[in-house]
């Protein structure tokens, strides 16, 4: 079964009009996740902090727990794209091998000859091992024989990575988003996580179902992650702004997205920078058209800047109360908060746990880690549909299903 999973392959065009995303919470149609593969084996209690992991996930645990997500949201109508396998079939074009091999061979590290030599090594083989190479990483055992003494490979302990794993491509959401029916490749933060978006940038630019798809965010200089940005309503987004997203991230993807006519207003939201809060969708995700689900601890002191756009350059207003601009730029009375009235410890052990961060299915219908009981129960009394599963090993990478997953389709809201 999981093996079945993995070599699903994307049509490489779907009829019907294109794909886009203008909102939260549009019934989902396609969604890109990342099956966890041998890169989690690459966790070790040494290397875990630096790869952005709280502990060393059992992972064919980890494994059945995202199949099982994956089959939930398949048996909701969705179509789930696989990454390792859009980046196999990109990599069948040459200008993508030639864009993957660059990303991966780091000449600060490997020296001249040792990253000549695995230049011609990743060049020569076949796609689905370039993948994996590029997912994966390599140590320096793993390293091909060559010709000659070399005093990098001598000096490095076999264990070292001469290319570095990628975990965090589990979480989809951070290394690209969709905004209306374009695609902005983010700029992640973390080192640990910088090369993700040179494999989503070579998806879009080769995968042949996205040969129509244009770009937004073209400059994607300033640091901006996917699970910063929310799609409030159409032409409404919201960034948070703390430990991944900066100021300048979000003021030039702001500009970019008002520029291009993707959004007419986009709120800036200073969050705390700190790990349990390292995105807005840590603390804040939609259930519903007009409602959020949010860390109780957020609620009274989350400020935003309204940005707009102003001839060629952009107005900024506020700081102003979020839960108001929000509603103002969405065009709604009010912008529901689910009271989940917990008591601050569960609150703060259930944020850490990514009880805010839902995925929505459709208005009214969320996936959940199962583990955040007091969360999910508040949501139902809510009249929210809770569709759980469970997180044990996946949750170690301190991410939910909202970072989980990044919507490439989704249905307008009526
Ligand atoms: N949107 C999200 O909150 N994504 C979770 C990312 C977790 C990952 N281990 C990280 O630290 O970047």
């Amino acid at each position: 079964m999981t093996a079945e999973i993995a070599q699903t392959q994307a049509p490489d065009a779907v009829p019907g009009p294109a794909p886009r995303v203008d909102s939260e919470v549009g019934p989902l149609r396609t969604v890109l996740l990342h099956r966890p593969g041998a890169e989690l084996k690459r966790l070790t209690p040494r290397n875990n902090d630096q790869l952005l992991f709280d502990g060393v996930p059992w992972v064919d645990r980890a494994q059945e727990e995202h199949d099982a997500f994956a089959e939930v949201l398949r048996s909701r109508g969705v179509e789930v794209l696989l990454l390792a396998d859009l980046l196999v079939k990109a990599l069948h074009d040459d200008r993508a091998r030639i864009a993957g091999v660059h990303s991966a061979v780091n000449e600060r590290r490997l020296g001249i000859d040792l990253a000549d030599a695995l230049r011609s090594h990743l060049s020569s083989v076949s796609p689905r091992q370039l993948a994996t190479a590029l997912m994966t990483g390599m140590t320096f055992e793993e390293l091909p024989a060559a010709e000659g003494a070399s005093l990098v490979r001598r000096m490095h302990h076999p264990h070292d990575f001469a290319v570095d794993p990628l975990p965090n491509l589990l979480f989809t959401r951070d290394s690209s988003v969709w905004v209306g029916d374009r695609v902005a490749i983010t700029s992640l933060a973390m080192p640990a996580r910088d090369r993700e978006t040179a494999l989503t940038d070579l998806i879009y630019a080769y995968h042949p179902r996205f040969a129509k798809t244009g770009r937004a965010y073209g400059a994607h200089s300033a640091p901006v992650e996917g699970g910063d940005v929310l799609l409030l309503a159409p032409g409404v987004l919201a960034i948070g702004v703390g430990e991944r997203t900066t100021p300048a991230g979000a003021e030039s993807f702001a500009r970019s997205a008002l520029a291009d006519g993707l959004a007419h207003t986009v709120l800036a939201v200073p969050i705390t920078q700190e790990r349990a809060t390292m995105h807005l969708d840590t603390v804040c995700t939609m259930v519903d058209r007009d409602a959020v689900v949010m860390y109780p601890a957020v609620r009274d002191n989350l400020f935003a800047y309204p940005v707009r756009a102003d001839g060629d350059g952009v107005v900024v207003e506020g700081p102003v109360p979020f839960l108001e601009a929000a509603a103002e730029a969405m065009g709604i009375d009010r912008l529901r908060v689910i009271d989940t009235g917990l008591d601050p410890v569960t609150a703060e052990r259930e944020q850490w746990d990514d009880g805010n961060n839902t995925l929505a299915v459709a208005p009214g219908l969320v996936v959940a880690y199962e583990r955040n009981v007091e969360t999910n129960a508040r949501l139902e009394e809510a009249g929210v549909e809770v569709l759980r599963i469970s997180g044990s090993e996946l949750g170690s990478g301190r991410g939910g299903p909202r970072c989980m997953s990044c919507p490439i389709d989704r249905m307008a809201l009526k």
